[in-house]
């Protein structure tokens, strides 16, 4: 099996990039490990601060940021990063050729339970003329990714990522510490009778996303004529490498519960990620209204709404708007 390196320089990805994706892996290996350790090292349960997001922050969710955020600013490869825990950019070395947005521990409300969480990022090159901790540096397009991936801690801790050749499984070998490749240009099949969403919010969904799921759960006795099943791993990264690897339609539309803030989401360090993912994957990554990777952002933790996956399914789900 090829490991990282030299299965990085096949797709031609330049050397900078990849000494900060080896950078990204080393603080994930260390994650990986505390992770598993959690329980024997106290880092089970909550502190008793709440972060930007308005969530109360899991004890992991700030030592996977702590460990993120320095091992990147100390790199010297990133001239600021932003994360899911930190209010603001942060500046890192202002030569710094590229930006990293991450959430470092996504599927928090597992932690506690022993179920899958992940950590994800999203790379852009360093725009000009913009200082290192200003926000916005990071009012850039998905389009304009150079990398992207997870990484989900599982049985086996596997890491998904795209340079824009093709989105390829690789997974951390224990024996000798690296991560090697298991699957080079996964492809998401076009059709799916399996879809994600959190249902206990179907009452305060739009018209549409009603309409759809009602005729999903109608199965073979309504208009779709065949059975679909449901999942829901409230983690992301879990039901998105489900997605990626038998297809799927994964949703968290918008909806009324808390009408200032109809979405859940987050673009830049959750759905632009997965957006270039699966694009590279033969999916789709939409909103309601266009293209996830076409948003122009306005805020490092502006939410949006997602519908991802299978790419005809989700063309499916997007024609119950017109
Ligand atoms: O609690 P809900 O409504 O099931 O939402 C689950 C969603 O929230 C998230 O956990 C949010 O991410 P974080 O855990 O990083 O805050 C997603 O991973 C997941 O898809
Ligand atoms: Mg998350
Ligand atoms: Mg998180």
């Amino acid at each position: 099996m090829q490991r990282l390196a030299p299965a990085l320089r096949q797709d031609n990805v330049p050397l900078d990039l990849i000494s900060l994706i080896k950078t990204i892996l080393a603080a994930t290996k260390e994650i990986s490990f505390r992770v598993s350790q959690a329980h024997l090292g106290g880092l089970m349960g909550s502190t008793l601060d709440e972060n930007i997001q308005g969530e109360i922050q899991k004890k992991l969710d700030v030592v996977a940021n702590e460990l993120f955020k320095d091992i990147l600013l100390e790199s010297g490869f990133v001239k600021a990063i932003s994360s899911e825990e930190e209010d603001d950019a942060v500046a890192g070395n202002e030569e710094g050729k590229f930006i990293v947005s991450f959430d470092p521990l996504d599927g928090s409300s597992n932690i506690d339970i022993n179920s899958l969480i992940g950590t994800i990022f999203s790379i852009h090159e360093a725009p000009a003329g913009i200082e290192a901790g200003d926000n916005d540096m990071f009012k850039l397009s998905g389009n304009k990714q150079v990398c992207a991936g997870y990484v989900l801690y599982g049985p086996s801790t596997m890491l998904v990522m795209t340079t824009g050749s093709g989105t390829h499984f690789y997974v951390l070998d224990r024996t000798h510490g690296g991560y090697l490749l298991v699957e080079r240009n996964v492809q998401v099949p076009a059709d799916t009778q399996e879809f994600a969403i959190n249902m206990s919010n179907q009452r305060f969904w739009q018209a549409p996303m009603q309409n759809y799921i009602n005729d999903l759960l109608a199965g073979d006795t309504g208009p779709r004529g065949k059975n679909f099943n449901m999942r829901w791993i409230a983690a992301m990264v879990g039901d998105i490498h489900r997605v990626l690897c038998r297809g799927g339609l994964f949703t968290y539309p918008a909806d009324s519960k808390n009408p200032e803030q109809p979405h859940k989401l987050r673009l830049m360090y959750e759905a632009n990620p997965m957006a270039f993912l699966l694009e590279q994957a033969g999916g789709l990554a939409m909103t309601s209204t266009g293209r996830i990777m076409d948003i122009e952002p306005d805020s490092i933790h502006q939410r949006v709404e997602v519908i991802m996956g299978s790419k005809n399914e989700v063309e499916k789900c997007l024609s119950y708007y017109q």
